[in-house]
């Protein structure tokens, strides 16, 4: 396996790494480097910059966007010249990411999302211009060992996080008020919940098995029935617009994040 480093093990960087780990990837060929946690995941090598960079095969860099061109710039002092430098920070282009290093390692911008966690992930890969073939395959391999990759021009990434980098985050929402709804309607919270969550899930699970969400929604929708009448509601509130503002308001902060 290709010795991977990651700088930054908080929600995301962590996530990827608990991903990698139970997912089988060696221990010993992952490191990492945090100053705010005490010590790394067991048997993953955890300290410096100095100590963890160098025999990486991939450096993947999981702080936050205002943080990353300085910390590339104690990276590329470090860096093996064939090393891949993937980052994760959201509306960092791949031209900051180059120029910040200061080197010809090939880069990799990268917006994941944290269901990594449990392998099932979303990361959109937009490669730099010292990207070759391998390098893209060990970036492929390593994102793939936790989830899903779409390999996407660099213009898509800022519409793609506004769909699954904070993706996660609106299907919480909707769960914590439909939990909520339920309870108002005097359901225990606790039933509440379970039948919320294992509603997401089983919902979630018939469209990986590839039906059409349209297919499905007309699959519960008996004419004359409850569900029309609860998705007349919906459509009343504008679910769908306001889904859409949502994409589009993530879309525009992460190009923000960029500029900044
Ligand atoms: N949280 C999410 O769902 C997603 C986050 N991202 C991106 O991931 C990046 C990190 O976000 P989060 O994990 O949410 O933030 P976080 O605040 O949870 O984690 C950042 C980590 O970086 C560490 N850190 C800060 N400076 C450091 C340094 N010089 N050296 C080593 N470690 C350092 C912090 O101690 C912290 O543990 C951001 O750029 C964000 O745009 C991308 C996709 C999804
Ligand atoms: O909220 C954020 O900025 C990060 C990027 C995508 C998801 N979380």
């Amino acid at each position: 396996m290709s010795r991977v480093t990651v700088i930054g093990v908080g929600n995301m960087g962590g996530a990827i790494l608990d991903g990698l780990v139970a997912k089988g990837w060696p221990t010993s060929d992952l490191a990492t480097v945090d100053p705010a946690v005490d010590s790394a995941r067991s048997g993953v090598r955890h300290g410096t910059i100095e100590e963890m960079v160098p025999g990486a095969d991939a450096v993947l860099v999981a702080v936050k966007p205002d943080a990353i061109a300085g910390l590339l710039g104690q990276v590329a002092d470090h860096l093996d010249p064939d090393a891949v430098v993937i980052s994760v920070a959201a509306g960092v282009s791949v031209a900051t990411l180059e120029s910040a290093l200061g080197t010809a390692n090939p880069v990799a911008r990268v917006m994941p999302n944290t269901p990594a966690r449990v392998g099932r992930g979303v990361s959109i890969v937009s490669p730099g211009t010292h990207t070759g073939d391998d390098h893209l395959a060990l970036v492929r391999s390593l994102l793939e060992a936790v989830g899903i990759v779409e390999v996407l021009p660099e213009r898509l990434q800022d519409a793609a996080t506004g769909v699954s980098g904070s993706g996660p985050a609106y299907v919480f929402a909707m769960v914590d008020a439909m939990i909520e709804a339920g309870v108002q309607q005097g359901l225990p919270r606790p039933v509440a919940t379970r039948l919320t969550v294992q509603t997401f899930l089983g919902a979630s699970t018939m469209l990986d098995a590839g039906t059409h969400p349209v297919e499905l929604r007309e699959q519960v929708s008996s004419p004359g029935g409850t569900t029309v009448q609860g998705l007349r509601a919906l459509d009343r509130h504008g679910l769908r617009p306001a889904i859409a503002d949502a994409v589009e308001a993530a879309r525009q902060r992460s190009e923000e994040l960029g500029r900044s």
